[in-house]
């Protein structure tokens, strides 16, 4: 346990929007269902589940399948158009609001015959993106849409933490285990990480003060970090016990596809998403014409980049914004802002090791050190065990894909092979996969394995080496 601060909190959790408990998630479950005029938004999400509504570009989609879509979508496009003015004093009915249109959306454009523009209904496309403006969101469906405020569970009284083995997914795109394990995986990685930010917390309290106490204290706060981006990784590794990679690579996951990642290219252009009637609002100009609409990824989560940041992994890179700072757009307003902050730290903590472990003379200095490479170590752990899932759940699925395209002799097979020239879910990491460039995407749009290797390595390269304290020391 954390002991007692010291000093005035340097990073208060309640302006962020974090909870000492559940962290990024809400304490208290989110609201399931909007009530009064967008009932009927509720109603046709509802329905779209009940049809088992199936993506339009699905290898073998039946003509019946494609009927019961298009007659779905005839239903939204005969939408009302609802004004949000009720919705926007609260942000919890905001985000309901927010899931419910993304979820909406999403399955309105998946169902189109993939070689049909993407023209997203007047009734949908107008109060999406008025909600997405008041919550400073995309209007695209988001990390927060399925799993921050997508849960419910049977809490012991009002005053108890979520369980995270009783939790529940409120809203799916599949109706499917494997879909709602997904997403809990993740909801479960949140919740055990809420420990994580109470440690950066005093830590970064312990760091103002700086002296030997304030060192062992930080010593052993970063141990205990440790345990935990350990508790993270058998987490993350745990999603093999609901979701089938097969089912999650199939049914699942074209779901979240954003813009960036549409299947159908025509002239070397992905295909653009229209919000039908955007232009007549001047207040609703937030789509330039060098927008990214990248579809829900883990990668959103301010978990995994609140780790980076407080340990010092920088993926920062020259002229163009990392992966990292574009996935931060996604996240929740107040989660972006706690991060922001969290790198704005004065002291940040790495600097801090630095200097600790080359003046001081008791050996506290060495032993923060060590414990601080430990840490680094379990993150850089968490992201081999990510890449074991990345390629058990993508990379196996989709060259298993693209052999049954090839083999119906489908147009699409092509694409499905362009997806994949890689190696089997067995795969080897450290050698490269292939000379061809062509590579298999991820729903954030990065090039797969080239991109997951980067992260790691930068997570690896920011252990500290005797060299480097021995440097510090020498320009003291
Ligand atoms: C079946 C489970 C998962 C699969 C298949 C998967 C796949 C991917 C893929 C393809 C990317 C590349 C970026 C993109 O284009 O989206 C990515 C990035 C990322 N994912 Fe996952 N992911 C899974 C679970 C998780 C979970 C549970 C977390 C943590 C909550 C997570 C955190 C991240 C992070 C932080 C990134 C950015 C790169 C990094 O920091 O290493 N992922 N993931």
């Amino acid at each position: 346990m954390v002991a007692a601060s010291r000093l005035s909190n340097p990073l208060q959790f309640d302006v962020f929007n974090v909870d000492a408990r559940t962290g990024f998630m809400p304490f208290k479950p989110p609201i399931g269902r909007l009530e009064g005029i967008w009932e009927t938004w509720e109603q046709l999400l509802e329905d779209a589940r009940h049809r088992h509504l199936q993506p339009g570009d699905k290898l073998g989609i039946s003509p019946r399948e494609r009927q019961c879509s298009e007659e779905w979508r005839a239903q939204v496009r005969q939408l009302p158009l609802l004004s949000i003015d009720a919705l926007a004093h609260s942000a919890v009915l905001l985000r309901r609001a927010h899931l419910v249109l993304t979820f909406l959306m999403h399955f309105y454009i998946h169902t189109l015959p993939p070689d049909v523009l993407v023209v997203i209904p007047r009734p949908i496309s107008i109060p999406m993106l008025q909600v997405a403006k008041v919550l400073d969101l995309p209007p695209v469906i988001t990390f927060s849409d399925t799993v921050l405020y997508n849960w419910h569970s049977q809490a012991a009284s009002d005053t108890a933490s979520p369980n995270p083995h009783g939790l529940q997914s409120q809203t799916t795109f599949t109706d499917l285990p494997d879909e709602e394990a997904f997403y809990l995986s993740s909801a479960r990685i949140e919740l055990r990480g809420a420990e994580a930010l109470r440690i950066m917390q005093s830590s970064m309290e312990e760091i103002i003060v700086g002296d030997e106490v304030a060192i062992e204290r930080l010593t052993s706060y970063l141990l205990q970090l440790r345990v935990i981006i350990n508790d993270l990784k058998i987490l993350l590794l745990d999603v093999r016990k609901g979701c089938d990679p097969d089912i999650y690579y199939n049914d699942v996951r074209p779901w979240f596809r954003g813009e960036d990642s549409d299947s159908y290219v025509e002239f070397g252009q992905k295909r653009r998403w229209v919000f039908e009637g955007a232009g007549e609002y001047t207040d609703l100009n937030m789509l330039p014409d060098d927008r990214e609409l990248s579809g829900a990824s883990a990668g959103q989560s301010s978990m995994i980049h609140a780790l980076d940041v407080f340990l010092g992994v920088n993926h920062e890179q020259p002229n163009t914004p990392s992966f990292m700072k574009r996935m931060q757009r996604y996240m929740p307003h107040h989660h972006r802002c706690f991060l922001d902050h969290l790198s704005k730290n004065p002291r940040p903590l790495r600097d801090f090791v630095v200097s600790s472990s080359s003046t001081k003379e008791s050996g506290g200095g060495e032993r923060l050190k060590e414990a601080y490479n430990q840490a680094v170590m379990a993150l850089k752990e968490f992201r081999d065990a990510h890449m074991i899932i990345a390629a058990l759940y993508i990379i196996g699925p989709a060259r298993r894909a693209a052999d049954q395209a090839r083999s119906l002799d489908n147009p699409l097979a092509e694409g499905k092979s362009n997806e994949l020239e890689h190696n089997d879910s067995t795969i080897n990491w450290t050698q490269p996969l292939n000379s061809d460039d062509r590579a298999l995407t991820g729903t954030g749009g990065t090039n797969l394995v080239q991109f997951l290797k980067g992260v790691r390595s930068r997570t690896f390269d920011t252990l500290l080496a005797d060299e480097e304290v021995l440097y510090a020391s020498n320009t003291h």
